[in-house]
């Protein structure tokens, strides 16, 4: 509104009037530029103001700057493998304990992603493998932007990882029957089991790998985790799907973000809209079967058998608060998105190697043949174990395509002093260089050529026989962790990623499509994702 001269103002009260509006409006003006330069400071001072590792004495690889040096890293992890090589005169001028490191990152430690992130060496594995809390801590380190991702439900207590120590690895042989049985069911799915010719032998069909994979290994795991009918019911499966895809996107986004902007900046992400809708939606479906069975076994029927799933073994073990129906469904959520994506890239990362060398696919089917007559045909926990060339190619792929660069999180909620003298203050977070170890040669001989029988070869020698297993951790190989908070779930996934893979090596044959080859990972920060959109052709093989 333009101002208008006193004069033309026809009496004293109005004059009055609009000297008050006129006094408002400066007052409004006044505010308003107070906030905008009240954000624009805290938002620079999120952006660049010291955070998290700081009272960490390391060198930098890369930009110092957080912010730039966080952008790079988003798109370009390489900084960890340069890290991992780099030698460096004046490195005694860092931690205490350098000297001793013949001036070897890889040795000491060093930081990434402008210094926001703490790679120390994975020579410590040994000594912190059983440190836990409450020196340092697993479950608040979880790099899954945890408050954001509601990943952090794991931290209030530890039910999940007990239930399946006590439970599921304690009756794998019951369990690998069942995923058996469902793996079957869908795989009826597959078009190539529905060829266009009347001999389905005669059609090659393209399928997106990543896609049928996830949905094998999502309703492998709904059986185990939900039972039947739930674990075939399409609302279900969708929901779970669907809540771990934006677990993701939400959690690789915010890493984009300094912690302090990242409160404000989720507000504004769909991706935190959908967790919140497919937690909701889990919530209502899961809450009736709790009620339900409870009611069932408070009736005291001698007829009513409990079911034998890991929703049930949660019911039984929780306490009051974490038995509470939108907790169990919560974490059933949580843990559907710690076991499906993390199976689903190695089941499609081993597949695609599988494809690209074809010679590895007789002498395997060859093992899986006699592993399974030699148990009466079964697909068993036994005959599994004895399928020791795919557990080996499985462990060969997982080395030079590892889900991540970086892993062995913690964050320090104790100061601690490692045995050379180097010292973590409180609240500082340090990483383990996971993928670097694979491609060194002090570690792994021809660390760059694929040997799929690498492993078996070394199991051959004496007194090695159950080691170099695809679940086997130590510190060159911590792509499930290792020590006291290894992933619990390592020994049903990978009896299930040998039953996919066995099914498929011995009832089809499959290839990439002509002109094609191994489809190009796709990485983002320090994750390494095979290609979700990468098609193989498939065809019933006329043996099977
Ligand atoms: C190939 C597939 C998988 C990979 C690569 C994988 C990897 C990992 C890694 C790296 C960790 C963290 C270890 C650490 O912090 O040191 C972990 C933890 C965990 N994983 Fe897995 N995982 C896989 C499959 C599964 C499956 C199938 C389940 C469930 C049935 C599962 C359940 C868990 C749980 C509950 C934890 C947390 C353990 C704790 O807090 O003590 N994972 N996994």
């Amino acid at each position: 509104m333009a101002l208008k001269r006193i004069s033309d103002f026809p009496s004293k009260d109005t004059l009055l009037i609009h000297i008050n509006w006129i006094q408002q409006q400066s007052r409004a003006r006044f505010f308003i530029a107070g906030s905008l330069s009240f954000g624009l400071i805290f938002f620079l001072y999120c952006l660049f103001v010291a955070e998290g590792n700081d009272l960490v004495n390391a060198p930098i690889m890369g930009s110092k700057i957080r912010i730039l040096g966080n952008f790079r890293f988003f798109f370009d992890a390489s900084p960890v493998q340069k890290g991992y090589n780099k030698v460096c005169g004046d490195f005694e001028n860092y931690s205490e304990g350098a000297k001793t490191h013949n001036n070897q990152f890889r040795n000491s430690m060093f930081k990434l992603a402008g210094g926001s992130i703490l790679i120390i060496s994975n020579n410590y594995a040994e000594e912190l493998r059983n440190v836990g809390e409450p020196i340092l801590s697993q479950t608040e380190a979880i790099s899954f932007q945890g408050i954001y991702s509601t990943v952090n439900i794991l931290t209030e207590s530890n039910l999940h990882a007990r239930v399946i120590q006590s439970k599921i690895n304690h009756q794998l042989s019951h369990i690998i029957s069942m995923s058996d049985d469902e793996l079957r069911f869908v795989l009826e799915e597959i078009p190539a089991n529905k060829g266009k010719s009347s001999d389905p032998c005669d059609t090659w069909t393209p399928e997106v790998s990543f896609d049928r994979f996830m949905r094998l290994i999502t309703c492998i795991t709904a059986r185990l985790f939900v039972g039947s009918p739930l674990c075939r019911d399409e609302e279900w499966l969708s929901t779970t799907i669907k809540f771990s895809e934006n677990a993701w996107k939400l959690a690789i986004f915010l890493r984009l973000f300094p912690d302090s902007l990242k409160p404000l900046i989720q507000i504004f992400c769909p991706a935190a809209w959908e967790l919140s809708k497919y937690r909701k939606k889990a919530q209502n479906i899961i809450t009736p079967i709790i009620i339900e069975r409870r009611q069932a076994e408070a009736a005291g029927n001698e007829s009513y058998k409990k079911p034998n799933d890991f929703l049930q073994w949660m019911m039984d073990d929780a306490n009051e608060f974490d038995g509470r129906p939108d907790k169990l469904a919560h974490r059933l959520l949580i843990m559907t998105l710690a076991s499906s994506f993390t199976t689903t890239m190695a089941v499609t990362q081993t597949f695609f190697d599988l494809c690209a060398r074809p010679e590895y696919i007789e002498p395997l089917r060859e093992e899986i043949r006699d592993a399974v007559q030699n148990d009466g045909g079964l697909w068993s926990k036994k005959a599994l174990t004895r399928m020791r060339k795919l557990d080996s190619f499985m462990k060969e792929s997982q080395r030079t395509n590892p889900p991540s660069l970086l892993g062995f999180k913690r964050k320090v909620r104790v100061p601690i002093t490692l045995s050379d003298g180097v010292h973590l203050p409180k609240n500082s977070t340090f990483f383990m260089a996971i993928g670097p170890p694979g491609q060194d040669e002090a570690v792994v001989a021809d660390p760059t050529q694929f040997k799929g029988f690498r492993h078996f070869n070394e199991r051959l020698k004496p007194g090695e026989c159950n080691l170099h297993q695809f679940i086997t951790t130590d510190k060159n190989t911590m792509h499930f962790g290792h020590g006291k908070y290894a992933c619990p779930g390592r020994f049903f996934a990978s009896n299930v990623i040998k039953l996919i893979l066995g099914h498929l090596l011995s009832e089809y044959e499959f290839r990439f499509l002509d002109g094609t080859g191994r489809p190009c990972n796709i990485e983002v920060l320090e994750y390494i994702f095979p290609d979700p959109e990468a098609q193989v052709l498939f065809r019933r093989r006329a043996e099977a």
